[in-house]
């Protein structure tokens, strides 16, 4: 049984102060670790004091992005080193809108995540299509091309605590959420190609998150697909209330 993953994408939101305040007010009510792994990805600047509070709790702390070298001339970036010495646990990988308004590309996203393991944090890989590589017919050679490169390099050990997020582009902060059923399908694909790069074990140990308009309403549908093995949640993650639903649909 893989466990559940539902990590919070804070996106470009909240002040230091709004940042604490959410931290303060789930930290003892987010279920056991033993049930779920609970993760929030905030912005850069409050990862050292989230770290800090969060600390002894069951929520974990994760980075939105990364430089791949570990110190050097790169104005503006921030480094796996820097992450690993505050205490963060995770980062996200590859996020569509990386890709999309920042030149995030298959190498660099691939090098990321050799970084990221080197330096104890677990990333979170994302991959999806856009609306028109869907109506194209394109979405599993994509996903599968996505993957295949982000995790080329990778050992066995690794690939198997890697996170994989699938996020359709064209359902993300639209409220058009996948079908659970079209989503489950992606992600078993995923899992295949996961299967072919690596073995059946790394497979069916790896997790896969489905990400896109995903809400306390709906989670459930998703968790109860074979392959679907968690959420990363931009919306609904930014609000303790609404957070706190989504990792209640897991306990029940
Ligand atoms: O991009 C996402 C998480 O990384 C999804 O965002 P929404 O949950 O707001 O659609």
């Amino acid at each position: 049984m893989r466990k559940p993953i539902i990590a919070g994408n804070w996106k470009m939101n909240k002040t230091l102060s709004e940042a604490k305040s959410f931290v303060e007010e789930v930290k003892n009510v987010v279920p056991s670790n033993e049930a779920v792994d609970t993760v929030v990805c905030s912005p850069a600047p409050f990862l050292g004091q989230l770290v800090e509070a969060a600390k002894g709790t069951n929520v974990a702390i994760g980075a939105q992005n990364m430089h791949f070298e570990e110190n050097g001339a790169f104005t503006g970036e921030v480094s796996p080193v820097a992450l690993e010495d505050l205490g963060v646990q995770y980062v996200i990988l590859g996020h569509s809108e990386r890709r999309e308004m920042f030149n995030e590309t298959n190498d660099s996203v691939n090098k990321k995540t050799l970084a990221a393991f080197k330096h104890n944090l677990t990333p979170i890989v994302c991959c999806g299509e856009t609306l028109e590589e869907r109506e194209a017919g394109k979405t599993k050679d994509l996903v599968a091309d996505q993957i295949q490169k982000a995790f080329a390099g990778l050992t066995d050990e690794q690939a198997k605590q890697a996170v994989i997020a699938y996020e359709p582009i064209w359902a993300i902060g639209t409220g058009k959420s996948s079908t659970a059923q079209d989503a489950d399908e992606v992600c078993g694909h995923i899992r295949k190609i996961v299967a072919e790069s690596f073995n059946a074990d790394v497979a069916a140990a790896v997790r896969i998150q489905y990400g896109g308009s995903v809400k306390p309403e709906n989670i459930k549908e998703y968790l109860a697909e074979e392959n679907i093995d968690g959420a990363l949640v931009g919306g609904a993650s930014l609000q303790p209330a609404s957070f706190l639903g989504l990792l209640e649909a897991i306990s029940e």
